[in-house]
């Protein structure tokens, strides 16, 4: 699992390993690596590194700092570099007799723009962890000029470090280069960094736990369920999955569908829609309720169901069984609408909801807002359940306060009916005797990956994402290392 931490506590890290460097050598190691990516920017997009110009939009601080010693590494291999200081009088100033002595140009107000506009590469250097809100107007207008490829020092400049949020003008990157750690805004708003680069200034021993996760895929193929020699049936876990209705058979026949593809644990399903449940998955085995059906050892519930009585009731029972539930779709309306229907549940079985925004904000009574890893948080926190917002970025919080990310890999996952395959997934997971948290984050990854493999380029269905499901677990098992 690969960590990320917020910007203050990269600066208890940074603070720590400064006592013990000497001053200047981690900024001259971070520039080192923004160098080296720079060089390589231009040889990817100007055909050559020699002869060819990077301008170095320059703010008040060491984000600056980073980006002047950046800029005389560069001219040592034979680039063009001038420099536009957006506060002239607090240019970091070893950086800035660095860049002079290099035979860097400082750029005046007047001819920035056009300097900016020609450039064959635009190093951001304007802000980094110390950033508060957008770009100020200044630095705005100058960004405006850009035509050439970015690439930001440890951050897009305008973008929230800790929440990645976007609330007026900010820089847009090919390429992040950031140090010793990822920060939230690297894996909250991937779109604005471009390429994340991550370059060891030796911070890592001085970092604790973690503030966010992102699984990678080793941790993703160790967690998924493949059946073993003694394996039947029973022992792989059998999910329940109680969704549909006259109106909505559909959901049905994904939520289950889905469930069926994920593992090789039976399925049962419950509920109105049993006959067109059937004749779609003959492998199920369908009845008309939750009462009727046999044991399972984890429930998903809502997709379809409806937000009236006969769906409170079905939730209701899915809810007590004592066994964990994946609440999604209507479920979480219901839920936000009369919350005593959970308690149904004891407080010790696991939940997981899966709401979008809206049903966030209906849950929740607010939508999650620019900081959407602590609004997610506290919803784990209050509802005492696993909470998976869906989204570009899709977060899933558990009630103990750990919070792992995983990226969309494209927006193929917006249609309808993509949300109950995600619902299959995670009770399946759950059923399988996964960590609820884990469950919800592994069916996310392998989600994303059978939304991006069923599309393939072109618009998918949700029934095409359900069918990429066992070729995005391939993928997953193949890139294992
Ligand atoms: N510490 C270390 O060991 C290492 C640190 N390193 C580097 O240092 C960076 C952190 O540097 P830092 O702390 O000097 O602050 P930094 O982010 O450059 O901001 C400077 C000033 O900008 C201003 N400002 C704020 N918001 C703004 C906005 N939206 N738009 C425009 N301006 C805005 C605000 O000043 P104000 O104008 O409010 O007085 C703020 O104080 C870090 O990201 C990494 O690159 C590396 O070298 C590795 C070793
Ligand atoms: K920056």
């Amino acid at each position: 699992m690969r960590g990320i931490w917020t910007t203050d506590h990269i600066r208890q890290a940074e603070e720590r390993l400064l006592a013990g460097t000497l001053e200047g050598a981690l900024m001259r190691r971070a520039a080192h690596g923004v160098a080296i990516q720079a060089a390589a920017m231009l040889d990817e997009h100007a055909g050559a590194v020699a002869g060819r110009s990077a301008v170095l939009l320059v703010g008040a601080g060491n984000n600056g700092g980073d980006a002047l010693w950046a800029g005389a590494f560069l001219r040592k291999r034979g680039v063009g570099v001038a420099a536009v200081l957006l506060a002239p009088e607090k240019a970091h100033t070893q950086g800035l007799a660095a860049l002079k002595r290099s035979g860097g140009r400082v750029l005046s107000v007047e001819e920035s723009p056009q300097w900016i506009a020609s450039a064959d590469l635009v190093v951001d250097g304007i802000v980094g962890i110390a950033a508060r809100g957008p770009l100020r107007p200044d630095a705005a207008a100058l960004v405006d000029h850009i035509a050439a490829p970015v690439l930001a020092v440890d951050l897009p400049s305008g973008v929230e470090p800790d929440t990645g949020a976007v609330e007026g003008p900010a820089v847009s990157a090919n390429r992040t280069v950031t140090f010793g750690a990822r920060k939230p805004v690297h894996v909250l708003n991937p779109e604005r960094c471009g390429d994340v680069v991550l370059v060891d200034i030796g911070l890592s021993g001085e970092l604790g736990e973690p503030d966010l996760f992102q699984l990678d895929v080793a941790d993703v193929a160790a967690a998924w369920p493949m059946p073993g020699p003694s394996d039947d049936k029973y022992t792989q876990g059998v999910t329940g999955v109680a969704a549909g209705s006259a109106t909505y058979p559909g959901a049905a026949v994904l939520a289950s569908g889905s469930a069926v593809h994920a593992t090789s644990g039976m399925v049962r399903y419950a509920g109105t829609s049993a006959d067109v449940v059937r004749w779609h998955w003959p492998e199920i085995v369908a009845t008309g309720s939750i009462t009727d059906a046999g044991k399972v050892q984890a429930w998903v519930a809502g997709p379809g169901i409806g937000t009236g009585r006969e769906g409170k009731d079905v939730l209701a029972a899915a809810l007590g069984k004592g066994v964990p539930v994946c609440a999604d779709a209507d479920a979480i309306t219901i839920i936000a609408h009369q919350p005593d229907v959970l308690d149904a549940r004891d407080p010790g079985t696991p939940l997981v909801l899966t709401p979008h925004d809206g049903e966030f904000a209906r849950l929740t009574g607010s939508p999650p807002g620019p900081d959407r890893v602590g609004a997610v948080r506290a919803a784990a926190d209050r509802f005492n359940a696993v909470v998976l917002l869906k989204g570009h970025c899709t977060i899933v919080a558990d009630p103990d306060g750990r919070v792992l990310v995983n990226a969309a890999r494209g927006s193929w996952l917006a249609t309808a009916g993509s949300g109950d395959v995600l619902s299959g997934l995670v009770g399946a997971l759950l059923a399988a005797g996964l960590d609820p948290w884990l469950a919800a984050g592994v069916a996310a990854d392998v989600h994303a990956r059978a939304g991006q493999l069923g599309a393939d380029g072109v618009p998918v269905s949700a029934a095409g994402v359900l069918a990429a499901i066992p070729d995005a677990v391939r993928q997953v098992r193949a890139l294992k290392p």
